[in-house]
């Protein structure tokens, strides 16, 4: 169903992944279940979400082998005390049903209960790789100034990125700085949270290549070589939204959707530098 991208420590992760952001906890379980059945092999949560059980359970109940499926959970913004990375990381296993986690995620930037800054976080998420219950470590929401520090300061490179990108919001600079160092990018909210998907070019590129908008978008993103997790409550937006690797946009077709960038104006969530969500 998938392409794979190689990782800068040796892993490799699905491109095309599934979100949960906003999957109530209530109907995670069966929505993800859905998910796994229409056949993504990857699933992106986070302690914010407040579904990881529930991603567990459906993960169990599956039946699927472990080493087929990627899962991906992020340490949320009050959770950036090194003792508490331990711990909340701990607890996240725990309620994932897991032995192991295969990639986590510092949210943001931003801690908050805690004087330390993101470089200590860092340095704490990338311990827990030596403990044999975390397979790879990155960052979420991290500009270009925060990909410096954390490097400069630990010598440690983050495997991923994961930052808002979509048409209108392409954020090519903290995409280029991740790039440069040999991160790879996630792209969050690829459909724009919903924003791009009644653009008018997209539509009409997917009216003359036979395809739906949301599928016109993904295939963009697959295309720059970025991983995406698109999320969707409806099983056929599920399987419509996982059919991207029988198509391909032309170079015309991968400009015209370039020339959506709405820069600073596009950006549909908060910005890093501002953002004050507690956790
Ligand atoms: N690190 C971070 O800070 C962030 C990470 N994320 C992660 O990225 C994932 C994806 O981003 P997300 O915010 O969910 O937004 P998306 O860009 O995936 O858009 C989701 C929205 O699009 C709708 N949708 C999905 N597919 C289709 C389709 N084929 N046709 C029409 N509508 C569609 C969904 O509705 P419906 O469910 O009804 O189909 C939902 O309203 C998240 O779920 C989360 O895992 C997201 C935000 C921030
Ligand atoms: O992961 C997340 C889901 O989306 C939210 C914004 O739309 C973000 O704040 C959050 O980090």
């Amino acid at each position: 169903m998938t392409a794979t991208i190689d990782l800068n420590d040796g892993t490799s992760i699905p491109q095309l992944g599934f979100g949960t952001y906003l999957v109530p906890p209530q109907d995670t379980a069966a929505t993800v279940g859905s998910a796994l059945e229409a056949g993504y092999r990857h699933i992106d949560t986070a302690q914010m979400y407040g579904n990881e059980a529930e991603v567990g359970q459906a993960v169990a109940d599956s039946g699927l082998p472990r080493q087929e499926l990627y899962l991906t959970s992020k340490l949320d913004n009050g959770n950036h005390r090194p003792d508490d990375v331990r711990r909340t990381f701990e607890e996240s296993l725990t309620r994932l049903g897991l032995e192991r986690l295969d990639l986590f995620l510092i949210h943001w930037p931003l801690p908050t209960r805690y004087d330390g800054d993101y470089v200590s976080t860092w340095k704490a998420v990338a311990d827990l790789i030596g403990e044999g219950t975390l397979r790879s470590a990155g960052v979420s929401n991290f500009e270009p100034d925060h990909l410096e520090r954390i490097i400069g300061e630990t010598g440690i490179v983050p495997a991923v990125n994961q930052i808002e990108v979509h048409p209108y919001f392409p954020n090519e600079r903290a995409r280029e700085a991740s790039l440069r160092h040999g991160i790879a990018v996630e792209a969050w909210g690829p459909l724009g949270q919903g924003a791009v998907l009644g653009d008018e070019a997209v539509a009409s590129i997917a009216e003359r290549t036979g395809r739906t908008p949301a599928q016109v978008i993904l295939r963009w993103h697959i295309q720059r070589g970025d991983i995406v997790f698109p999320k969707s409550m409806n099983r056929a937006r599920m399987e419509e939204n996982a059919r991207i690797f029988d198509f391909e946009l032309s170079p015309e077709d991968v400009r015209a959707i370039n020339g959506l960038d709405r820069g600073p104006a596009g950006r549909g969530g908060p910005d890093p530098n501002t953002f004050d969500y507690v956790g």
